[in-house]
Order: C-alpha cells, then sequence, then structure tokens
C-alpha cells in the first residue's frame, strides 16, 4: 500500500513538472524540441510493455495450473507489470539532466529549459553572431574619414569655379574638434547627437558602439534635467536631450526625435534643433547605419566616387564601418515629432565613414578549433559587412588559415535563360593574398571562365576564375585538393534571392557556406530552420536583439548577454565569451549518455527483476516484501540518483554520443545483458533445488496466509543483488563523453558498500547482523560452500558482463559494425546520384579528364576511400525520387560505359570542394543522407560548361 502510494505520488509529480515544463516552453519556446531520443524511449517503453505483456500471461498460465487463487492470480499477474515497466523511470531519467544543470550552473552557465541539456549532446553545427559574441562588443574606434568637397580646378586662374569634387578627406583619429571640418564640423555633431544613449542614475547606457563613439566627441548630454522645461513646452511636450559641444561652451543642441536602430533597418536616426538658431522650424536629420543603407538612402552626388572601394578595403582588414549623413529639415517642432521615418530617411548628404576596430576576443580562436577538432561544424552568421566578416571568420578559424574563400553573388537586374537573378561566385582575396600562393602549389590554376568574377576591382580577384582539377586524379591529388579547398560565404541580400528565386538551392547553400554576412533578425532563423531541415542538430549562440528569433529557433540556444537574447534561449552564459559553447555541448553529451546509461540501467534492473520474479512464480513464490524494498529502495534509488553525478570528460570528442536508443547496438546491450542475467539465474534456481539440504518451497493452499520465504528465493535474490551493481557498473560509461569512475566518488562509494553487503548476505561474516537477513526475509542456505559458488557465479557474471559491453557492444557493434553500415549508406548514396535521362546528356569536351579510367574516388567523412560504383540498375526509381527537381549533366565516356554521373561528381566535386566538404561536413559517426544530397544537389547550381 505504502509503495503504491509512492508510485503514485511518483507519477503525480512527474505528470506535474512535466506539464509545467510543457506550458514554460509552449510560452518561451514555441518549437517543441524534435529529438530522436525521446521518441526512442516511448519506443523502448512499448517494448517492456511487451515484455510485461508477455509476463502476464506466462503468470496466468503458470499460476492456473499450480491451482492459485483467483485473488492471488490477479494481484500476481498485476505486479508483473509494474515490475517490468518501472513507475520511477522518468523521475530516474532527469538526474543526469538535473545534475547537469547543476554542473553548468557553477560554471556560470543557466539554463531555464532542462529538456534541452539531452539534445545538445548531439549538436552538430554552432552558428555563432559575430559582434559581441565572437569579437569584443565594445569596439575600439579607429579613425574617422570625413567627406570633403573641393571646387575641381579649371586650370584657369579663378580655380574655385570648377564643378564640386567629392572626395574623402584623410584619416582623422580624433573627434573632439570640429576645425577644418566639411559642413561646418557636422559629422561629429552628426555622432554625438545620433545615437540612443540614456542617463541612468548620472551614467549613461545604451549601444557600445553609441557609448564609444560619443565618449570619443567629449560632449555632454542632459537629460530631463536643468533648465530645458521651457524649451519642453516650445517643443510640444517631447522632452529633449540636450548635448553640449566641447569645443563651444555657449552651443547646445536637443535632440527632439529619434528613430531607434533596428537590425533589419540598418540604421538610426535623429532630429536635432539648435536652439540658438532664430528660426525654430530649421531642424537637422542625423543618419548612422551600415555603409550600404547610408548608400542607398544618399544623394548619388555627395557620396565620393571610390566609396565603395574604400569601404571594402577597410572591411577586408576587419574593420567595423558605420556611415554617417544628414539631410536639413524644414520643419516646425510639431511635425517633426510626427514626421514619418520613411519620408525624412531619403535624400541624405554623405558626411563620411566611421571606422572601428573589431577585436576578436582572446578565446574565440582556441574554443573554434577545440569545435572544428571534434568535427563540430562552426558558421559565422552576423548582421555586418560580408567582407568584415569573413575576415574575422579566417582570424577566428572559421575559415581556414588555408582555406581559399568564395563569395557566393547575386547581379541584380542580370536574368539567367530561366529569367531568374544570376547568381555568380567572386574569389574573395580579403587579407589572404598569401593563401592563395600556397594553393599554386598543389597546381589548382586559375584559368577560363565558368565562375564569372567581377571585372571591377571592388576587393575580388580577377574576372573568371576557374579551379582546374589535377591531372591525373590520384589518391595523392585529391589529398592536396582536400587541404586547398574552400569555404563558401554569402550575404544577406544573395541569400533572399536564392530564397525566393532558388528555393531548391536553399538546403545546399546552408550546407555548404560558413559566412553569412548582413542577414536580418529572419534570415537569421531561417538559417538555422533550414539547417534542421537537413538533419542537423543546430546550436545558436549570440548576444543580440538580432538573434532572438534563431536563438528561439536553435536546438539549444545560447545567450551571452542578460538582455533580450536571455528570454528567447534555453541557455545564458554569465561569462561573456563562446567558452559556454563546448561546455554547454560536453555537458550535454554527458547528460545524453547519462540518460542512456540510466534508461539502460533502469531497463535492465526491471528485467532481472522480471527473470527472478518469472523463476519465483514457477514455484508459485515471490520475493519477500523486505527483499523487494532491499533492491528498489536501496540498491536501484541510490544508484539511479548517483548515476548522473559523473561529471563531463574534460575533452570534446572527435563524435558525438549515439542518439538513438533503438539502434542495434543498445538493443543488443539490453539483450544480451538479459540473457546473461537470466542464465546465471536460472543456474543458482536449478542448483541450488539439487542441494541435499533443499527443503522445496510449500505455496499456500487456498487463502491461507502465505509465507513468501523460500530456499530458492534467499539463492535468487543473493545472486540478483549482484547483479544490479554489475548493471550499475556496465551501463556508467566514462571516457570519452564522461569522467570516469573515479570521478563519482559518491557512487565508487555506493559501490564498494553495496558489494560488500551483498557478500555479507550469503556469507554471513558478522552474525550478529542476522536480524537483517530476517528483516529481508531470507531463509539460511545450511552450505557455506554453496553460498561461496553464488558469488563466484556473481563473479563470472560480472566478468562476461563487462567483456560483453566493452569488447561486444561498444568496441564490435559501435566502433566497426555501425560505422561499416554507414559507410555502406555512403556508398549507397553515392549509387543514387542521379540517373541518366537521354535529354539531359551532354557530350563533354575531355578537358583533363582521363577517359579510359573506369572509376573514381571519393573519401567519405571518415577519411576512408569509397569507390563509386556505377549506378546500380533498380535504384533508379527512389534516385529520381530524391532528385526529381535536379538539373543535372550527364555523358558518357568512350566504350566502357563509365557512368557518366560518377565523372560529373567528380569534376563537380573537385571544383567545388566538395572532396573537402565530405571530409568535412559530416559529424564522423552521422554521415547523413540529406546532407549528401545536398551536397550532390550545389553541382546544379553553378552553370557547368563542357
Ligand atoms: N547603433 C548603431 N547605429 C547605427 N548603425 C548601426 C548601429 N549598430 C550597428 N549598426 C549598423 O547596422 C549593421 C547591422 O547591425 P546588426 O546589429 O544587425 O549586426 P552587427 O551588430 O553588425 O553584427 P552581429 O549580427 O554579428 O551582432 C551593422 O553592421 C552596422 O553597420
Amino acid at each position: 500500500m505504502k509503495s503504491l502510494l509512492c508510485i503514485f505520488a511518483i507519477v503525480l509529480r512527474t505528470a506535474y513538472s512535466t506539464l509545467k515544463g510543457q506550458l514554460v516552453r509552449s510560452i518561451m519556446y514555441p518549437k517543441p524540441v524534435d529529438f530522436r531520443f525521446t521518441k526512442d524511449l516511448f519506443k523502448f517503453i512499448l517494448f517492456l510493455a511487451c515484455i510485461s505483456g508477455c509476463g502476464f500471461l506466462y503468470t496466468i498460465v503458470v499460476m492456473i495450473m499450480r491451482g492459485n487463487t483467483l485473488r492471488r492470480i490477479i494481484v500476481r499477474s498485476l505486479d508483473i507489470i509494474t515490475i517490468t515497466v518501472p513507475p520511477a523511470l522518468p523521475a530516474a531519467m532527469s538526474v543526469g539532466i538535473i545534475n547537469a544543470q547543476l554542473r553548468l550552473k557553477k560554471k556560470q552557465i543557466f539554463c531555464i529549459s532542462p529538456s534541452t541539456i539531452n539534445t545538445c549532446g548531439a549538436i552538430n553545427v554552432v552558428c555563432f553572431d559575430k559582434t559581441g559574441t565572437l569579437t569584443e562588443d565594445g569596439l575600439d574606434f579607429h579613425v574617422v574619414r570625413p567627406v570633403k568637397i573641393t571646387k575641381e580646378s579649371t586650370g584657369e586662374e579663378n580655380a574655385a569655379t570648377g564643378p564640386d569634387v567629392i572626395d574623402f578627406m584623410e584619416e582623422m583619429t580624433e573627434l573632439t574638434s570640429r576645425e577644418g571640418l566639411p559642413y561646418d564640423g557636422d559629422l561629429v555633431k552628426a555622432i554625438a547627437t545620433c545615437h540612443s544613449l540614456t542617463r541612468i542614475n548620472g551614467v549613461l547606457h545604451g549601444d557600445p558602439l553609441d557609448l564609444i563613439l560619443f565618449q570619443k566627441t567629449g560632449w555632454t548630454m542632459e537629460e530631463g534635467e536643468g533648465d530645458i522645461e521651457e524649451e519642453t513646452l516650445r517643443f510640444d511636450n517631447v522632452q529633449p536631450s540636450i548635448i553640449k559641444p566641447s569645443d563651444d561652451t555657449t552651443a547646445e543642441y536637443s535632440v527632439i526625435r529619434q528613430f531607434t536602430f533596428s537590425s533589419s533597418l540598418q540604421r538610426m536616426s535623429v532630429i536635432v534643433f539648435d536652439p540658438r538658431e532664430d528660426r525654430p522650424d530649421n531642424m537637422m536629420l542625423y543618419s548612422k547605419g551600415s555603409p550600404e543603407m547610408i548608400l542607398s538612402l544618399c544623394d548619388p552626388t555627395t557620396v565620393p566616387p571610390d566609396y565603395l572601394t574604400q569601404v571594402n578595403a577597410y572591411a577586408q582588414h576587419g574593420f567595423r564601418l558605420i556611415a554617417v549623413a544628414r539631410r536639413p529639415l524644414d520643419m516646425n517642432f510639431n511635425k517633426a515629432s510626427k514626421v514619418k521615418r520613411d519620408s525624412v530617411e531619403c535624400d541624405l548628404e554623405m558626411l563620411g565613414l566611421i571606422v572601428m576596430e573589431n577585436r576578436v576576443k582572446p578565446v574565440t580562436l582556441g574554443v573554434i578549433n577545440q569545435l572544428n577538432r571534434a568535427n563540430i561544424r562552426t558558421v559565422m552568421v552576423t548582421g555586418d559587412n560580408l567582407l568584415t566578416g569573413l575576415s574575422v571568420a579566417r582570424e577566428c578559424g572559421i575559415i581556414r588559415p588555408s582555406k581559399r574563400a568564395f563569395l557566393v553573388e547575386h547581379v541584380p537586374g542580370e536574368l539567367d535563360e530561366h529569367g531568374r537573378t544570376k547568381l555568380v561566385i567572386k574569389q574573395s582575396v580579403s587579407s589572404s593574398d598569401d593563401v592563395i600562393e600556397d594553393d599554386e602549389s598543389v597546381s589548382v590554376s586559375m584559368c577560363s571562365s565558368t565562375w564569372k568574377g567581377s571585372s571591377e576591382n571592388d576587393g575580388f580577384s580577377p574576372t573568371n576564375t576557374e579551379i582546374e582539377m589535377p591531372n591525373p586524379v590520384t589518391s595523392e591529388n585529391l589529398g592536396h585538393l582536400i587541404a586547398s579547398s574552400y569555404h563558401l560565404a554569402i550575404s544577406g541580400p544573395t541569400f533572399a534571392v536564392v530564397v525566393h528565386e532558388y528555393p531548391e538551392l536553399v538546403d545546399q547553400l546552408c550546407c555548404v557556406c560558413d559566412v553569412f554576412a548582413r542577414m536580418a533578425p529572419d534570415q537569421k532563423q531561417l538559417l538555422v530552420e533550414q539547417l534542421q531541415q537537413v538533419d542537423y542538430t543546430v546550436a545558436m549562440c549570440g548576444d543580440g536583439a538580432n538573434d532572438c528569433a534563431a536563438l528561439k529557433a536553435a536546438h539549444a540556444g545560447i545567450s551571452l548577454s542578460d538582455a533580450e537574447a536571455s528570454i528567447a534561449a534555453p541557455f545564458t552564459s554569465r561569462v561573456p565569451d563562446i567558452r559556454c559553447v563546448p561546455t554547454v555541448i560536453s555537458e550535454g553529451r554527458a547528460a545524453l549518455v547519462t540518460s542512456f546509461g540510466i534508461f539502460k540501467y533502469m531497463a535492465g534492473y526491471s528485467l532481472t527483476q522480471f527473470v527472478t520474479v518469472m523463476h519465483l512464480y514457477w514455484i508459485s513464490n515471490i520475493l519477500t516484501d523486505g527483499q523487494f524494498m532491499f533492491i528498489d529502495m536501496f540498491l536501484i534509488t541510490i544508484f539511479a540518483l548517483l548515476f548522473g553525478n559523473t561529471p563531463a570528460f574534460h575533452r570534446l570528442a572527435h563524435t558525438s554520443p549515439p542518439t538513438r536508443l533503438l539502434s542495434i547496438a543498445s538493443m543488443t546491450s539490453v539483450v544480451g545483458q538479459l540473457i546473461i542475467i537470466g542464465f546465471v539465474q536460472s543456474v543458482v534456481f536449478f542448483a541450488t533445488s539439487q542441494q541435499s539440504w533443499f527443503v522445496a518451497y510449500q505455496p499456500p493452499v487456498g487463502d491461507e496466509q502465505e509465507d513468501k520465504r523460500s530456499m530458492q528465493g534467499t539463492a535468487l535474490f543473493s545472486v540478483s543483488m549482484f547483479q544490479y551493481i554489475i548493471l550499475a557498473l556496465v551501463y556508467s560509461k566514462g571516457p570519452p563523453y564522461r569522467g570516469n569512475l573515479w570521478s563519482n566518488k559518491p557512487m565508487c562509494a555506493l559501490t564498494i558498500i553495496s558489494t560488500l553487503v551483498s557478500v555479507q548476505d550469503p556469507i554471513q561474516f558478522f552474525h550478529h547482523l542476522s536480524f537483517v537477513q530476517t528483516a529481508l526475509g531470507n531463509v539460511e542456505l545450511p552450505d557455506l560452500y554453496f553460498r561461496i559458488f553464488i558469488i563466484i557465479l556473481a563473479g563470472v557474471n560480472a566478468f562476461i558482463s563487462y567483456g560483453f559491453e566493452t569488447f561486444f557492444v561498444d568496441f564490435f557493434l559501435l566502433g566497426y559494425w555501425e560505422r561499416y553500415k554507414k559507410k555502406r549508406s555512403i556508398e549507397t548514396i553515392v549509387d543514387y546520384v542521379p540517373t541518366a535521362n537521354s535529354d539531359h546528356i551532354r557530350r563533354p569536351s575531355t578537358n583533363g579528364i582521363p577517359s579510359s579510367r573506369t572509376e573514381t574516388t571519393l573519401l567519405s567523412s571518415e577519411g576512408q576511400q569509397l569507390h563509386m560504383t556505377k549506378a546500380s540498375k533498380g535504384t533508379e526509381t527512389s534516385v529520381s525520387s530524391l532528385l526529381n527537381h535536379h538539373r543535372v549533366t550527364f555523358f558518357t565516356a568512350n566504350s566502357q560505359a563509365l557512368s557518366s554521373n560518377e565523372l560529373f561528381l567528380e569534376l563537380e566535386a573537385n571544383r567545388l570542394g566538395l572532396f573537402h566538404l565530405f571530409h568535412r561536413k559530416f559529424p564522423k559517426n552521422r554521415p547523413n543522407p540529406k546532407i549528401l544530397t545536398a551536397l550532390f544537389r550545389i553541382t546544379s547550381f553553378i552553370d557547368v560548361e563542357f
């Protein structure tokens, strides 16, 4: 009764916390975490339920055969259901998660959605925001480049009569003086007034960029203080901020309207009034924002002709750029306070560029390398400029030092033969000219024309860039190609074109691009969702309001700030750098492995008890209440509680742990242990009954009071105590995801204590403890040698169970068989390359391809060579259904009828660096058919001319 109440309370509590968790999640994270592990869990419980169904039938049959009463038959057959499906399972499963959450808390990482922790164990791609995440939040001011207007010299005496020449002035490192600046020093005025800083308790707060720039001017700001009441009345209740210059004590400027900064608009503006001006309708609008956005709002005649060249030149060196512009407004206060943003943010006059230093945080490179080494893909997704993004990506290791970067761009106004905006790929030289030199050593040469580059000197390589594959193709050359392959980058506007006009390419681009720049908040979210669609488990790490949507969409959102982002993200790190990412992943892996272990342990425990009870039902007996209590409360509960106490392994392993509970390995492990345990229990059961001193159990007749004590029950109890300990040790896995057993001191202590107790039980070293025997309901087994035999049998059980789990399950099944299967599946996918269709066949020029070769080589994610065999007949239907939107070029090569697709793929894979991508993009242990398919598909958007 008591135990029933206890179970009921646990179930109620679990249901309550699940419901509460779901409610919180549905409010804060509308998207449910779709995780295979959870689905498998339910299936596995169903499997246990089936076993309990069999036990149920067995019990009814055996009990009827033994002539038991109806009441006893019902009670015993229902007992078997609660034994096989442990009600405390959900509570036990959360132990690993709670422990991980506590450990994360110690490391200043707070998690408000514990169920996400397990998902983190499967993360294989991490998207990073740039500013404030990879780079320092507090930027350093570098220089300003004011725009100056001069008169072109006509060569005559009166040179001032020539047309206006708009040009950049020299770099200025100081902002305090307005002397010598064009437009009456308006650039400094704009910087001092165009921000959204506020004063709280006398201290200025706001965007770090605004703060640094404002402080650089040396101007002062007053808000709702001082003698501004009168002015407030004049401004029709608009409470202005008063900004006072450092170089003119008599001047002051009132900011009467503010158009706040928005990531999607990439700009902010203010309307400023100078109270010294006689006319109240003399206002000035100042705007600052991204160079591209401000350029699009400016009157082109006020923009220096080399504006983009200058912008690109700074961006290539990783500087963060802000353009500043102004527009005089002829309107009164009333109108200014109501005017629409769009109607004033146009026809601006360019004032200049602010160049900020964007320093990479000291820990960033180390963490990115650590993730790369662990085969976790790293992606940058930023609202900043593409070239700035690329430069920072290179600096922090997202783009490897020895790799080339290519930009996927669209050509506005130019259409391809299908009427879609043309896409081109340009090689970025950015700050890695030396890298291009390096690559020449691997005979990758620049030649004629399929990848079209820009003809202008805009920071990209010369036109007509193509990478020609080495000839002949040997695995050695391929190795060089892997070492010399590419990274792709794309910017928000091109991404938008791809989403609208090339929807079939979105998956592919998400798979192969490493830098996504100028991404609006909704594009960041879309990217995360696309990555999830190709079966990546995605983490997003960011700090800004523009990351909220992506943080919410990701499997694991990690916020580095306490502001808006922390509400959207399940994880918030108080230490504002990306060291929290590997920590969250390794804790997630540890929690996942713990959940697996606890689940298998709980399943193993139930099945062990099930086997014991099945044996005893055969003689119409069952374990005594004391024995049940000891197993459930002492052994199982405490082991389950301490199981998750093992910390995460200190290093990130190269592979993520298995996420499938219903894999061959997991099932074999549970079933295998069950067979070993069942066999040992059968031996004990049978051996006991063969002893000369054996007294058989006498089942009660009719409603007679039942005495559950029996010799076979005691013998089975003794051996099963060891078996529960063995299961806990076998399933408590250590490296590479969790620390070894010694790192979990309480569990070590429990193991020692429970083993001593289990040895004491049959041996009875301490006779004065015999009252324990009585309490447990054990019967004395008179023969000491038999009792020692039980202990020896338990030792053999431990030896076989450990060997089976380590050598057969971990080494053979997980280490060899599953990898072999994945390799096979890669080969299958390779075979599934789109099939030839005579309409599409184009004959190649032999363009460097040896026509006599009959087989090509592809490297798998494990670096093994896979031989691409000819597409086998019969696979064609599935192929065409898989890739039916695919635009592929096929050809056949001479009489050998070499599979055209192989050569095509080989050529394209070389050209695109797909060999490298194959090698890099797949998490080692999870080559993903969808991603493989996507990689093949990407070849279709490059226009290939044979
Ligand atoms: N306070 C600001 N005032 C005006 N323009 C700004 C301001 N902050 C950023 N910008 C401009 O708007 C662009 C987009 O900003 P956004 O905040 O979306 O991304 P980001 O901060 O550059 O990069 P990330 O997404 O990596 O944090 C910036 O690149 C910059 O040019």
